[in-house]
């Protein structure tokens, strides 16, 4: 089977800092206001992409903090979670988003403590697992969102961690990897959840790291970038997915580093500047900030050290006595 892959113009090229602090200045604003609008469902998480990418290239300087704050408290509901934008519906992923905007920018005191607390524990299960919303859906991406989300507020103790990580281990496949559910294939993107979920737990004792940093490295392609499953195309996001987690795993070595830092310089707009999701295709913050935070791990440049379990800057993770679990 021909294995699916980009062809690289051979060209490695250096990183056009300047135009990236460029664009996430500007993401929002005339230059995307069309893309801006057609985001607006998921508008909170776009900022905290974007806050730190910037905050990684930009020295940690984040400008107008105050009407930052002021936008993530337009997005609160009285149930203590938060929206991705005025008039839209409280969701996990928001609640996550926004206080990670929070603590970007020292702000996480100011929030409804409390009432956000009772709104994650709220969506936990009997059976340990956590929805995203009220009409319950569940998925290991929101055991992820809860775990950080709380942990990052130091009430990790406020919801049955026990019964969390139960659920987190029933999702393990006999690849080493995990799903979204119990039985579902692995997929990059959960394994990222799964794990970070294990890490901020403190039970990374259940990975059977050498089976899944084998399935992981296998994930790197002859483009050097790397994919989310078997027979995918590479794409820069899952270097973050996937490199973050064999770095948790201390399996990093595993992939050729050179090689992956090729691929995702080779997917950055050096016009407008921004990443893609692979060489050739359009920025945006998502895959701008899964591109730097992976060359953060690869300490590229000068680009400020990244946490690989909360992809928060290590500096907000080290203020907030946080101690993710990782094997060396
Ligand atoms: C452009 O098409 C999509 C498809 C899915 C989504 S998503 O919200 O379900 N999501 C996050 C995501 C965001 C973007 C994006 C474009 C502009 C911005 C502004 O900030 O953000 C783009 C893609 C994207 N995806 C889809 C994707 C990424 N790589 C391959 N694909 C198919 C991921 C998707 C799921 C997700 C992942 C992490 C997360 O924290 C939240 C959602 C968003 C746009
Ligand atoms: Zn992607």
């Amino acid at each position: 089977m021909l294995q699916k892959d980009v062809k690289l113009d051979n060209t490695t090229k250096s990183w056009v800092l300047k135009k990236h602090i460029d664009f996430l200045q500007s993401f929002g604003k005339e230059r995307h206001q069309y893309e801006s609008s057609m985001m607006e469902f998921l508008r909170m998480s776009g900022m905290y992409w974007g806050l730190t990418a910037l905050y990684l290239i930009n020295d940690g300087k984040i400008p107008k903090e105050d009407e930052i704050f002021e936008y993530v408290k337009s997005c609160e509901h009285s149930c203590g979670g938060y929206s991705p934008a005025p008039g839209h519906d409280p969701h996990l992923l928001y609640t996550l988003s926004a206080v990670q905007i929070a603590c970007l920018i020292n702000r996480e005191s100011e929030l409804p403590i409390e009432k956000i607390v009772s709104y994650v524990s709220k969506l936990q299960q009997d059976d340990g697992s956590f929805t995203g919303d009220k009409w319950g859906e569940v998925d290991t991406r929101y055991s992820f969102c809860a775990l950080a989300c709380l942990s990052l507020l130091g009430k990790l103790n406020e919801i049955n961690l026990v019964k969390a990580v139960e659920f987190v281990k029933c999702c393990q496949n006999f690849d080493g990897g995990f799903g979204s559910r119990p039985g579902a294939e692995s997929h990059g993107g959960l394994i990222y959840c799964c794990v970070g979920s294990l890490s901020i737990a403190g039970r990374l004792d259940l990975v059977d790291a050498d089976t899944l940093g084998w399935w992981l490295a296998e994930r790197q392609l002859p483009s050097g970038g790397l994919n989310g499953r078997p027979e995918k195309l590479p794409d820069v996001c899952y270097s973050w997915w996937v490199f973050s987690t064999l770095n948790i795993l201390g399996r990093d070595h595993w992939i050729d580093k050179e090689e992956l830092k090729t691929f995702i310089l080779a997917s950055q707009d050096n016009e407008g500047g921004g990443f893609s999701d692979r060489p050739g295709d359009e920025p945006d913050p998502f895959h701008t900030l899964f591109g730097l935070a992976a060359l953060s791990l690869m300490s590229y440049d000068k680009i400020l050290p990244i946490d690989p379990t909360f992809c928060m800057p290590k500096a907000v993770i080290n203020r907030l006595g946080l101690k993710p679990q990782t094997l060396s």
